[in-house]
């Protein structure tokens, strides 16, 4: 695990955004394509920005990019709430990606067959091999679930690399999301985690002093063979610091 603690935000998001573009030269290089996830919510707005913009805008392969989707809130394609809005707004529009870069949830079928057909298209798209994405970016909340794995919740059950529907009583609504599992199977996970409502469950998922997943499913992203990063400003990252310096 490397974790990186941020003074500036900006920083932060550059240096992210460095690593996206380095491990997509790299995917590129030796596998032809860069199979991305991202992440929902807001944390990620600026660094979509970033890489719609320069330096990173003209100087990465956008053709061999794929883009999915951690998680998805299961309402309409337009509605402000799709996480694929806010990307199609931030990044693919400003970057012209085309359409059979991008792969969305399709929300006009019921919560279960959504979630099938995405498990259906991403596994399509892998030719039914194992499906081992390159890169997932992820948040947390301030109750450290990430993706759509709630507090819980039986997703977090779930022991197949997969894509699951799940009703979300605290949001009374359901939501689309990865698996642990699937999400575990990738090369390299990436958590975006900024301001101090985070620091509780940073500190949770991070020093893992009670592993409690069922309570902190953040826990349960582990991958089984690649990396894993932690992005912090200094707020979330204030409850760890002193005792990340005090392991050496
Ligand atoms: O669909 C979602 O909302 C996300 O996938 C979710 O897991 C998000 O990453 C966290 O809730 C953090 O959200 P913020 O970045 O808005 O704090």
């Amino acid at each position: 695990m490397e974790l990186q603690v941020f003074i500036e935000i900006d920083e932060m998001i550059n240096s992210l955004a460095q690593l996206i573009k380095k491990s997509s030269q790299e995917a590129i290089s030796t596998r032809g394509q860069f199979n991305f996830v991202l992440s929902g919510g807001s944390s990620p707005k600026r660094l979509y920005e970033l890489l719609a913009s320069e330096p990173f805008k003209n100087s990465m392969d956008w053709p061999n990019i794929y883009f999915f989707f951690g998680d998805e809130r299961y309402v309409p394609e337009n509605d402000s709430q799709r996480n694929s809005l806010m990307a199609k707004e931030t990044l693919f529009d400003r970057l012209n990606i085309s359409d059979s870069n991008i792969f969305m949830v399709d929300t006009t079928y019921s919560p279960s067959k959504a979630a099938q057909n995405y498990n259906k298209t991403i596994n399509l798209h892998f030719n039914n091999k194992p499906v081992h994405f390159d890169f997932i970016l992820l948040g947390l909340g301030d109750n450290a679930h990430t993706a759509s794995l709630f507090p819980f919740t039986s997703v977090l059950d779930e022991t197949k690399p997969t894509v699951k529907s799940i009703f979300v009583d605290e949001l009374d609504m359901y939501r689309i999301t990865m698996t642990a599992p699937m999400i575990n199977r990738a090369r390299q996970i990436a958590f975006l985690v900024f301001g101090k409502d985070k620091a509780d469950a940073v500190s949770h998922v991070v020093l893992k002093t009670k592993y409690w997943p069922q309570h902190y499913p953040a826990q349960l992203i582990s991958p089984r063979k690649g990396e894993l990063f932690w992005f912090l400003d200094i707020e979330a990252g204030s409850l760890i610091r002193p005792k990340m310096e005090n392991k050496g």
